[in-house]
């Protein structure tokens, strides 16, 4: 997804500019409820605009759950919490990383802008992919118990 970008400032809005972010952030840096606010902010955004974000919220809380349910153990419960909690801050990092190269190079193509974001997509699916095959390997079989003893009574 692209994103929408404000026009850069010229060279005389500079100074300014920066005087006053330097300012903003001895202010956020001040208080740590701030700070959660915009990590908050920063989560619901990725939310509202990523489709794969809300995706893997869902699988994730639905592997927990599957988790409980099926009595595992706490080790294995975390491990799957670990996995899944990896996915979502990778997507979260994705998000950063496609609205600082759209900040960058604009609507304009390069080939560099290519590598950041396909990389950056490669880490989120190489990190759900683990987390399906680790979901697998510890939901399966006491899922298949749970069914088959169902099934036969
Ligand atoms: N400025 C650019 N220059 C070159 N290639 C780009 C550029 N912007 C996007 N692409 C290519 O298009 C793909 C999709 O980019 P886009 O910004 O739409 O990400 P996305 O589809 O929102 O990704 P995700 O599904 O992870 O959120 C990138 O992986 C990249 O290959």
């Amino acid at each position: 997804m692209s994103h929408q970008v404000s026009p850069p400032p010229t060279p005389n809005q500079l100074p300014t500019l920066v005087n006053k972010e330097r300012e903003m952030s001895w202010q956020i840096a001040s208080n740590l409820f701030v700070s959660f606010k915009y990590a908050w902010a920063g989560i619901s955004y990725s939310f509202q605009t990523q489709r794969n974000f809300r995706i893997h919220i869902s699988v994730g809380a639905l592997a927990i759950a599957l988790s409980v349910f099926l009595h595992l153990q706490a080790i294995e419960i975390a491990i799957i919490g670990i996995t899944s909690g990896l996915v979502l801050a990778l997507e979260l990092l994705n998000t950063a990383i496609e609205s600082l190269v759209d900040l960058t190079v604009k609507q304009t193509y390069h080939d560099l802008a290519k590598i950041a974001k396909d990389c950056a997509a490669g880490a989120v699916l190489v990190s759900a992919l683990v987390a399906v095959l680790v979901a697998g390997i510890l939901l399966l079989p006491p899922l298949v118990i749970l069914i088959t003893s169902n099934f036969y009574g």
